[in-house]
């Protein structure tokens, strides 16, 4: 039984127009921890008809939240966000047992979702307009900005609180309603959040959580002409069948996709940098990230040296259940997730990839690996090209900076990339050729809500967070008045 000082916060209902509510057939799906298998809770398994009523919700509620003022709308973020971090503990205690990520990890994603609320808090009062200057005597030309209207937001499994405020933090601010649909193995997180935004004052309707059947509840959302805007966070084949789905409706949308960063270390890097910076951006969550590392490019000159304190430090890394204290690398989200890692080295040492580290299930269960460096690794490998979203450093070798650009360049992805340098007229060469959203320099640790996230190419459309995020949740109006 997971422990919590407010009980109130493992929501077993759905938030539909303000009301915690069942699946119309009282069917529930179960929530289980990747760490033991042990059923946490039953949350309902909602379809078409729910989602409907929750857009229905979400449209009358539209009609006043929009004429609240930006002021007023500030203050019930800032109280929800003063409402989640005085729950970090609860919070953090119901990820780690839905999710598997380490409880320091856990409290450290609470912190970075809260930072999103506020930060939106903040901007919602700066959604500024313009003036401008009029061609013509007899008229005064404005530009005001305006909510898109009813949203609905899809997140993932992998970071079940900062995926949902970093969708509903903005939505609220431009004074937009929003339903939310969040992962069916972390749909508890997203809850207990949709419960504190109702104590922070949020009104009914503006904010509802609809858990259950994807596809029933994906295919409301997208061919609703209700819902002016769709916001993903998941799998690039899943956001392209999304984009394909709201074609229909011509609606606005983000979409936040996979990865397949590289990591290029050259070789004047900072080597103890770029080990720390490499098991910063690897192994966090397990590798379940979408800015993970993916394919480490490492220059000849420093290779063999970087690749054994790669190797060393990740000997040093402590596995086990999330929950105990120290615990660096949790368990994988599920036997699935395991199979596919496990599939990836296969085929690497199967062409001739080495294993400096791990390399195969650990003994802990069937939903953990071990953390892993493999070295020798070539484009000929699935590794080059799909993201591993597991515990796995495959190392390549270049030669010059022209090969390491090119390596680096070549994926279908463009989300995160890193690189370690401590030339500085590199550092910009190799920044401005990088065909990515988001570029590391001399950090494996990017993330963060004032700076836009987000990529191009098959790794999605749109920033999230930053002083662009809220622009995504509105509409610009161009009010020409003549006659003056
Ligand atoms: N770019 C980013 O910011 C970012 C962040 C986190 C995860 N991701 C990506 O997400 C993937 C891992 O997360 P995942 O396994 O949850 O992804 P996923 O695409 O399988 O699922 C994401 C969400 O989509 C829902 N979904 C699945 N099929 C659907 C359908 N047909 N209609 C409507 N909804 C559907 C799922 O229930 C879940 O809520 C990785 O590729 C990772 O790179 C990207
Ligand atoms: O999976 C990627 C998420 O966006 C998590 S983070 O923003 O990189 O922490």
């Amino acid at each position: 039984m997971l422990e919590l000082n407010d009980t109130a916060l493992l929501r077993a209902h759905c938030l539909i127009g303000g009301q915690w509510v069942d699946a119309d057939d009282g069917a529930t799906t179960a929530v289980t921890n990747p760490a033991d298998g042990a059923t946490i809770a039953h949350v309902p398994c909602c379809g078409a008809a729910e989602a409907e009523r929750a857009i229905a919700a979400a449209d009358t509620a539209f009609q006043t939240w929009r004429d609240t003022t930006a002021a007023e709308r500030a203050h019930i973020l800032r109280r929800w966000h003063d409402l989640v971090l005085a729950s970090q503990d609860d919070l953090a205690a119901i990820m780690t047992a839905e999710q598997g990520k380490p409880l320091a990890e856990a409290k450290g994603e609470i912190v970075y979702a809260a930072a999103y609320i506020e930060w939106f808090a903040e901007e919602a009062r700066r959604a500024y307009g313009e003036v401008i200057p009029s061609p013509a005597r007899d008229r005064q030309l404005v530009v005001t900005r305006e909510p898109v209207g009813v949203c609905a937001a899809i997140t993932p499994w992998n970071f079940p609180a900062a995926m949902v405020t970093r969708k509903v933090a903005p939505a609220l601010a431009a004074g937009c309603t929003i339903v939310l649909k969040p992962a069916q193995q972390t749909p508890l997180s997203a809850l207990a959040l949709a419960d504190l935004a109702v104590r922070a004052g949020v009104p009914s309707g503006v904010f509802s959580v609809v858990t259950g059947k994807a596809s029933a509840i994906g295919r409301v959302m997208s061919a609703s002409p209700v819902v002016r805007k769709l916001s993903f966070t998941g799998s690039t084949p899943v956001g392209i069948h999304l984009m394909r789905e709201c074609a229909d409706t011509v609606k606005k949308l983000s979409l936040e996709l996979g990865g397949n960063a590289p990591f290029i270390v050259f070789d004047d890097a900072d080597i103890d940098a770029a080990v720390a910076g490499a098991i910063a951006s690897k192994y966090r969550n397990a590798g379940q990230t979408c800015v993970c590392s993916n394919r480490f490019l490492v220059q000849d000159g420093i290779y063999d040296r970087f690749a054994a304190k790669l190797a060393a430090a990740v000997g040093l890394l402590k596995v086990g259940n999330g929950r105990d204290e120290g615990v660096t690398v949790g368990p994988l989200i599920d036997d699935g997730a395991v199979a596919k890692v496990e599939e990836l080295v296969g085929d690497a040492l199967g062409k001739g990839a080495r294993v400096l580290a791990g390399g195969r299930r650990h003994t802990l269960g069937r939903n953990w690996y071990e953390p892993t460096v493999l070295a020798d690794v070539t484009q000929a490998m699935a590794v080059a090209r799909e993201e591993i979203f597991g515990p796995v450093a495959p190392l390549f070798r270049f030669k010059d900076e022209a090969e390491a650009v090119a390596l680096a360049n070549d994926t279908e992805y463009g989300l995160a990339a890193y690189f370690y340098t401590t030339d500085h007229a590199r550092v910009w060469r190799v920044s401005r050729r990088l065909e990515y959203g988001m570029v590391g320099v001399n950090t494996g640790l990017i993330s963060t809500e004032v700076a836009p996230f987000g990529g191009m190419k098959s790794s999605g459309i749109g920033r999230e967070g930053s002083r662009h995020g809220l622009e995504d949740y509105m509409e610009l109006k161009y009010i020409a008045m003549g006659g003056l």
